[in-house]
């Protein structure tokens, strides 16, 4: 099996059935070697999912996450720290750790600003149909001021976004739609390369790409632009409209629930949204847990063998070869029978209550490795967790304290890849409405 070989009916099967078809059979397999566009060494619960996150024995493949790429026109051919391995992935990881560093400073300022005039617009708007892309929109504006000191058009990074991503078929298929996605992609980079040019902090980043041995600026300021677009406004801004979605579907839109009385107290008791306040959120951060548990956004991680290993589990050992794919299933190994009960069962109080309680976390391996453990520059771990919850949290406190809405309808998942957790309709809200004097009140000017 080469890295390289695809297969159209192993890529249609994956689009339509997603993580399903990787457990079609009745016994509950720990690893299966299938076909999901390229093929791969399926690894599918907590034990056997640690070797993905193993770099001695597994590397990154440039550009490509199994059976889709990056468009290497859209990066200007510069290879983001996710897809590079060694000591050029050091030095990348650092340097953006230190970037996503200094943007905390900021943060929460730029944060609050936000969401309150996102929500006011919102609310005067009413219906609020393009719900997916607005939540983009504010998680963008916030997140791109807090590294370059200005926001970058969120449109424009939107097209970027949706551009950037290829299906590697061995027969390119033809598609308007996504030539269309390409062309737009390819007119916003040069747009958002010059906005982040004449930004404010743009001389500090520079600074800081050669304090971290990154010879080529452009290299070092395309990877900050997509561990900004890609890694952190796609990843979050997803996460809040999937529990939004999930709320609904619990509470069938009833704003009387435990969850919106508990946040509320505890907003009170702070006078507004700090590190404070956000940490004795515990309600709101098990069903945030609860939700990103069940519908991560990222289902699947990919990595190829850099040298013949064995996988042993309990019932069964398996040889890797060296350029084989690896598939390591975050959907399957955070439903995992073994460590959490009744997996397929939503409990918004699960880490709160279960057996084992704050125990549970370790795992959880959204994050590419386990939450309980810090990212390092050896690993492929995200280094934007702490960063992800406080805006996470933060905008849901006050979506939940001083906003009510109605969805479309009541949202269904069948767990489709390419949604990022979301359900498989689009968000769309019927009305929005937000108390702005109020929250205004507890969150300042
Ligand atoms: C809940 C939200 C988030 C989730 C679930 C998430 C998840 C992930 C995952 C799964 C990866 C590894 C992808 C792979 O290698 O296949 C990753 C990498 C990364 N994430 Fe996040 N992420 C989130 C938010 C963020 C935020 C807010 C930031 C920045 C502030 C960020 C920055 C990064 C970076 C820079 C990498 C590359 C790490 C490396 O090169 O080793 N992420 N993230």
């Amino acid at each position: 099996m080469g890295a390289g070989a695809s297969n159209t009916k192993g890529l249609i099967q994956q689009v339509k059935k997603g993580p399903h078809r990787l457990k079609h059979h009745l016994e509950n397999p720990a690893v299966v070697r299938t076909n999901v566009g390229v093929p791969v060494v399926a690894l599918l619960n907590q034990e056997t999912i640690q070797y993905i996150f193993n770099t001695d024995l597994v590397d990154k493949e440039r550009y490509y996450l199994g059976y889709v790429g990056v468009r290497e026109e859209l990066t200007h051919g510069y290879c983001p720290s996710m897809f590079v391995n060694g000591e050029e992935h050091r030095r990348k990881k650092a340097f953006l750790i230190d970037a996503l560093q200094r943007s905390r400073e900021t943060l929460p300022s730029v944060l609050n600003a936000h969401i309150l005039s996102h929500f006011e617009e919102w609310s005067r708007a009413r219906v609020v149909t393009d719900f997916e892309d607005r939540v983009f929109f504010l998680v963008s504006d916030v997140m791109t001021e807090s590294v370059f000191g200005s926001k970058v058009d969120g449109r424009l990074a939107l097209n970027w976004l949706q551009g950037l991503m290829k299906i590697r078929t061995r027969i390119p298929i033809p598609s308007i739609a996504r030539a269309k996605q390409h062309t737009l992609a390819s007119a916003a980079l040069p747009v958002l390369l010059k906005t982040i040019q004449e930004s404010p902090k743009y001389q500090e980043l520079i600074g800081l790409c050669h304090a971290h041995g990154i010879e080529e600026e452009e290299d070092g300021i395309v990877s900050v632009i997509f561990a900004v677009i890609f890694n952190a406004v796609a990843a979050s801004s997803s996460v809040i409209v999937t529990f939004i979605a999930r709320l609904y579907k619990e509470c069938h839109g009833s704003r009387e629930n435990n969850l919106l009385r508990a946040t509320l107290e505890v907003l009170k008791k702070h006078g507004g949204i700090t590190e404070e306040s956000l940490d004795d959120m515990k309600l709101l951060e098990s069903f945030l847990l609860e939700v990103l548990r069940l519908h991560p956004p990222v289902f699947d991680f990919f990595g190829v063998a850099k040298q013949d290993f064995v996988i042993s589990t309990r019932k069964e050992k398996v040889e890797v070869r060296k350029g084989e794919q690896l598939l390591g299933s975050c959907f399957w190994a955070q439903r995992d029978v073994s460590v959490f009960l009744r997996p397929g069962l939503f409990r918004c109080n699960r880490f709160l209550d279960e057996e084992g309680g704050g125990d549970k976390r370790k795992h959880l391996v959204f994050p590419h490795g386990s939450l309980t453990e810090p990212p390092d520059l050896d690993s492929h771990q995200c280094p934007g967790q702490g960063i992800a919850f406080f805006l996470m949290k933060a905008t849901l406190a006050v979506l939940l304290s001083y906003c009510s809405w109605e969805l479309k309808s009541i949202p269904v998942w069948s767990d489709k890849t390419a949604r990022l957790g979301k359900p498989d309709d689009l968000v769309s809200l019927t009305r929005f409405e937000f108390n702005s004097n109020k929250a205004r009140r507890v969150m300042g000017p």
